[in-house]
């Protein structure tokens, strides 16, 4: 039961997908940290292969443990786990446990280990032919043991059966719980068995400052195969892909927002949803139908954050991307495995390619607002001509207006007083009168959100 994510009572995580570690340790001093970040997954911190045309799942395909990745090194990774540490922000590791590199590959990786992987040869680790299972390919999702036991797109497949497997991974975690990270994201976790990630994380330290390690896997569950999120719920939390096909969408049809936690379609349970508008692979187009919203359409992606963070669902994470034009291409470089430092312009956006959706007003705005009202649920529910509404207990109100525009007088269920609105940061705000009514007024078609919280600015 790994489902504390030992963060003071924040409820988000920023996915900072491909930043450097020096970026992420100025991004949680001047930003995370005001705004109330819980902390930021980080992309693999583990020495990978590299590539030349250095696409982006090149950091998928781990050559050992070594701490030292086209991020930075580990002496980069300690300081950014301590400034962020310092500012009441933690880090979360992507830790890629299900494989070694792809068959094919050998070379040198980003730590300058050796290896090869067509003789099972990671010396780095070391890892050797009998940690890895035979080879046989996935082709049949419907087959649970194919699906764990054989090879994803050729990546050589660990037997995480093997205890001396398990006490590398668990020597691997254990190092970075000695950093001072406070959890990690399990990779392909639909493609190992759930009791040997346990029998890994009973391995596994508790946090120097007590508590077990925060957990959440990386299940994609759809419907339709037989591997369910369920079945990985007694280790923590677990993605809830569903989710982003349903808040996508409701926020295209807005009738729809009524039903976007539907358990008639399996959706997990909340205290162990593990929820997103989108991730790092299918923002690329793989999967979701067509209805996963990214940064490409900012309004629809906006309404479709802010009800994230708005709803009593889950736990959230928001998407931090950098733009690209194919599939396959990795971060803003200027050539070969170089990482361009991210920019921050004078209106508080970024350059240099980096898209930084978390510094959006109806998202970056959005985190203080689920933080005041966790642990509540929604009341006084309000949906009609492209309109929803609803208070959060008697802690907070939120409205949104798909066309940009609204002017209503609703019952917020708050107690009588001047509230700013955190989406504007104040330049609006809200009077609620003594019998929780209040007059709600949006008029800005780029953030058409609205969110008042008791005991915030006014
Ligand atoms: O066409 C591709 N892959 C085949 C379709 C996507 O399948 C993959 C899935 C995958 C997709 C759907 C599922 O239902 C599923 O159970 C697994 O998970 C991965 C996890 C990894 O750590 C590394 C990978 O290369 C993959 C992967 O290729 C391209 C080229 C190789 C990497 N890649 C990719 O597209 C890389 C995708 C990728 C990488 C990292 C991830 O965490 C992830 O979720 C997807
Ligand atoms: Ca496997």
């Amino acid at each position: 039961e790994y489902t504390d994510p030992h963060c003071d009572g924040k409820q988000t995580i920023v996915h900072l997908f491909e930043w450097k570690w020096a970026d992420i340790a100025l991004e949680c001093e001047r930003f995370l940290s005001k705004k109330g970040f819980c902390g930021v997954q980080v992309s693999p911190a583990n020495e990978h292969i590299y590539k030349d045309s250095a696409p982006w799942w090149q950091r998928y395909q781990p050559i050992s443990y070594k701490l030292q990745s086209r991020s930075g090194t580990e002496a980069e990774f300690v300081d950014m786990v301590n400034r962020c540490r310092a500012v009441g922000v933690r880090i979360y590791v992507d830790v890629v446990v299900n494989h070694m590199a792809g068959l094919g590959q050998s070379g040198v990786g980003s730590a300058g280990s050796n290896f090869n992987s067509d003789n099972y040869d990671f010396p780095g680790v070391p890892f050797t032919r009998e940690h890895f299972h035979p080879h046989c390919e996935i082709k049949n999702y419907g087959d649970p043991n194919e699906v764990r036991n054989c090879y994803l797109v050729a990546l050589t497949d660990l037997d995480q059966h093997n205890d001396y497997v398990r006490d590398k991974i668990a020597e691997f975690l254990n190092h970075l719980i000695d950093l001072g990270v406070a959890g990690f994201r399990v990779d392909a976790a639909k493609h190992m068995w759930p009791a040997d990630i346990s029998a890994i994380q009973q391995r596994l330290k508790d946090l120097p400052e007590g508590g077990r390690p925060m957990f959440y896997h990386e299940v994609i569950d759809q419907g339709g195969e037989p591997i369910k999120t369920q079945e990985y719920t007694g280790l923590g939390y677990v993605t809830e892909f569903r989710y982003s096909i349903k808040i996508g969408q409701a926020v295209q049809n807005f009738d729809q927002l009524g039903n976007v936690v539907d358990f008639g379609w399996g959706m997990t349970d909340s205290g162990h949803a593990f929820v997103f508008v989108d991730n790092h692979d299918n923002q690329r187009g793989h999967g979701g139908g067509g209805s996963i919203m990214t940064f490409k359409r900012p309004r629809e992606y906006r309404m479709a954050t802010a009800y994230l963070l708005a709803n009593d669902y889950g736990f959230t994470r928001v998407m931090s991307s950098y733009d690209f034009h194919s599939s396959d291409q990795g971060p803003p470089s200027s050539g070969g495995q170089n990482i361009k430092d991210v920019t921050i312009n004078g209106d508080g956006s970024c350059g240099n390619g980096w898209i930084c959706e978390h510094r959006w007003p109806s998202i970056g705005n959005m985190v203080a607002f689920r933080n005041a009202v966790a642990g509540t649920s929604k009341q006084n529910f309000y949906l009609q001509n492209n309109e929803v509404a609803f208070s959060r207990g008697n802690k907070g109100f939120f409205a949104m207006a798909k066309n940009g525009h609204m002017d209503k007088t609703l019952q917020t269920g708050l107690p009588a007083g001047d509230y700013c609105n955190l989406i504007t940061e104040c330049r609006t705000k809200v009077t609620v009168d003594g019998s929780g009514n209040a007059h709600i007024v949006i008029n800005d078609p780029n953030e058409p959100v609205l969110a008042i919280i008791v005991g915030g600015p006014s």
